[in-house]
């Protein structure tokens, strides 16, 4: 399985884009601004979203690539793209975005029959199967309805946080499966801790003991997304500097590395 990073920022500015993941060539996790530097044809060919959560750094895309790969994907005579999300999410977007005001309702375009988007609900726990692919919907912890997802390949799992704050269930499920990689996210230096509580996403110091959850004898190359575009580099002496300290109790080491849009890994 390949995994192309189009987008994994917090934010957007010159050069950063939001959350979006490509497996192969047919699946998005999440549609952040980072769909936008496919080409059309690869946009068409992309059958299946599966979002995390209903916030507009994960979803902006959605909106904006059904309209342009509409034409092409009526004249190829595709199925409906199929949007996989949590209930929540399903009714967030259908009210607040597809509601005809914001953009026009594709789950009734062309026709209600036979239209550009349908929405499936997922379920927290539930294995899909998507575009031949095995899927476990993880938990995750955040302001609104939301999960990760732990997607299996030839060689593991890739495996996504999702945007959360502390998630011991998740650790739990984790521990529990083959990781090839995990990516979790770090949303803010531990000089907005406080913002990132209220937030309900992860600083450096609540990474260190969320990572302290993983079993001693597991070690997969862990990659940190979504820090914001103006504390990335504190976050990442942050995290530098609690891998590094001496003096944590077990002494663990973790592989930390850092994702950048435009990586391709091959699973
Ligand atoms: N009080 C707040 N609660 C939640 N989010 C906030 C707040 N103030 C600012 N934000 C920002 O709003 C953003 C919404 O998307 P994120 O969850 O990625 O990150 C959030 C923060 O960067």
């Amino acid at each position: 399985m390949r995994v192309r990073v189009l987008g994994c920022s917090g934010a957007i500015s010159q050069g950063c884009r939001t959350t979006s993941f490509l497996l192969d060539d047919d699946v998005l996790v999440d549609a952040g601004t980072g769909v936008g530097d496919l080409s059309l044809d690869e946009m068409a060919r992309v059958d299946h979203v599966l979002l995390t959560h209903s916030h507009l750094d994960h979803v902006a895309s959605l909106p904006l690539m059904l309209d342009a790969v509409a034409a092409r994907r009526l004249a190829a005579g595709a199925a409906p793209l199929v949007v996989h999300a949590l209930p929540g999410t399903i009714s967030a977007l259908k009210v607040h975005i597809f509601n005809n005001l914001i953009w026009p309702d594709f789950s009734t375009i062309p026709s209600a029959e036979t239209p550009l988007m349908r929405f499936v609900p997922i379920t927290v726990g539930e294995l899909l199967c998507v575009g031949g692919k095995d899927i476990e919907v993880l938990p995750a912890v955040h302001t609104v309805p939301a999960v990760g997802y732990a997607v299996n390949s030839p060689s593991g799992h890739w495996v996504f946080s999702g945007d959360t704050e502390r998630n011991p269930a998740f650790w739990q499920r984790v521990n529990r499966i083959d990781v090839a990689m995990l990516i979790i996210e770090t949303a803010f230096s531990d000089r907005e801790r406080e913002l990132a509580q209220r937030s309900l996403h992860l600083a450096p110091s609540s990474l260190a003991d969320e990572l302290d959850q993983i079993d001693r004898s597991r070690r997969f190359p862990i990659y940190i997304t979504h820090t914001k575009p103006a504390e990335t580099g504190l976050i990442m002496e942050e995290i530098r500097r609690f891998d590094d300290a001496p003096n944590r109790a077990d002494d663990v080491r973790h592989d930390i590395r850092w994702l950048s849009a435009g990586q391709t890994f091959d699973l």
